[in-house]
């Protein structure tokens, strides 16, 4: 830990357990869409210390348009009613320049979920503008090194967007949230099995945040009276290995939105959570997540699209984990994947 004061340095050199007592110093953490349901989940979460840890204070900057400044507004009360121990500050702005200045990790929520019917990349017109404008923002106001999770849908396709239209932003600081469909693979296979979702891990959520990802549980494992064993051999039922988990986690936003006339919020704020948090404390020993990110042709996947791959977290950095092997079919679910990436990105780059 670095101390910022020269006396505590010192005494720190006599009397080492000063470190301890340093109060870490408060990140800033930009959350857009705040007025909106997953801002209204997330905020609370982030400001008792789910994203960043039980010990680092935070400070809130929450954007939304100016239409919603009066909501906005009653969230920002309701933080401080809350009296929680690590939020050390809260902004409440429609301004983007204020609400960018200066933000270590930006959430970025603010855009229109789908209704009922709808496909994410229907949302397409409406939302990749957001990000043209903010990808300004976040370049000439944020902190340099500030990482990014788009969640406003289509997520891969705005993040894409993010990184055109923000060319100084380094593109591994920009990534979008899979998150949520690969906590949706480990619930589908903890129900199947029979175990507690904490016992399973390394499913892999492949491609885009739309119906045609690819969810692989190939890899997984999961810890039984028996031991850790492959997802494979304990279900033991490759029919529904590779239709019925696959065409769930692929439709449980359209699900959930059938059962509750809205998107997901609370699952989604917290998938975002697990998302920041494994980004910077890293991922636990033999255990990956999955991530989107940009393409370095790892597995064949076109280079320069935001796709989701199992990566590893370590001191802030995410690498994509590397030599799983491929089948035919996973192969075949995968590049539908990157060819419907391609043709979102095609859209949205006429459409800006
Ligand atoms: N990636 C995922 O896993 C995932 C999961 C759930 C929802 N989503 C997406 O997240 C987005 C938000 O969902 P929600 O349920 O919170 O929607 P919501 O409609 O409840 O809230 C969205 C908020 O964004 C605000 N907003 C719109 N344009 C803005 C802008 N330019 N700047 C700042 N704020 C802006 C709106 O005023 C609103 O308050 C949607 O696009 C939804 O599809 C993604
Ligand atoms: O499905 C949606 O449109 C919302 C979100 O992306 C989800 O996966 O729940």
């Amino acid at each position: 830990m670095m101390l910022s004061n020269p006396l505590l340095q010192r005494l720190a050199r006599w009397c080492p357990w000063v470190l301890r007592d340093e109060p870490k110093q408060p990140v800033k953490v930009l959350v857009t869409g705040a007025a909106g349901q997953i801002g209204y989940a997330i905020v609370a979460m982030i400001a008792r210390g789910l994203m960043l840890g039980p010990d680092q204070p935070v400070i809130l900057h929450m954007l939304d348009l100016p239409r919603a400044a009066e909501a906005l507004d009653g969230v920002r009360m309701e933080l401080i009613d809350a009296a929680l121990p690590l939020l050390r500050g809260v902004l409440a702005t429609s301004d983007e320049a204020e609400a960018f200045q200066g933000v270590s990790v930006a959430v970025l929520i603010g855009g229109w979920p789908r209704k009922e019917g709808m496909e994410r990349k229907d949302l397409i017109a409406k939302n990749v503008s957001i990000y043209k404008s903010q990808a300004s923002a976040l370049q000439q106001h944020a902190a340099p090194n500030c990482k990014v999770v788009l969640v406003a849908n289509p997520a891969n396709t705005n993040a894409l967007v993010l990184k055109e239209f923000g060319p100084s932003i380094p593109a591994k600081n920009i990534t979008c949230l899979t998150r949520l469909d690969h906590n949706r693979a480990l619930g589908q296979v903890a129900e199947k099995l029979n175990v507690h979702v904490g016992d399973v891990k390394n499913a892999i959520i492949w491609g885009n945040h739309s119906s045609t990802q690819f969810p692989d549980a190939s890899h997984a494992t999961a810890r039984t009276d028996l031991g850790e064993k492959p997802v494979k051999q304990l279900v033991a039922d490759e029919k529904w290995l590779k239709e019925e988990f696959v065409s769930t986690v692929q439709q449980r936003g359209a699900a959930v939105i059938k059962a509750r006339k809205q998107s997901s919020s609370l699952s989604a704020a917290s998938a975002a959570c697990d998302h920041v948090r494994d980004w910077i404390l890293g991922t636990p020993k033999g255990t990956w997540v999955s991530m989107g990110v940009y393409s370095d042709g790892s597995y064949g996947v076109p280079e320069g699209l935001f796709y989701s791959f199992p990566v590893t977290c370590e001191k802030g950095e995410w690498s994509i984990v590397q030599g799983l092997q491929i089948d035919d079919f996973a192969r075949s679910k995968m590049e539908a994947s990157a060819n419907e990436l391609e043709e979102e990105k095609s859209i949205a780059m006429n459409i800006l």
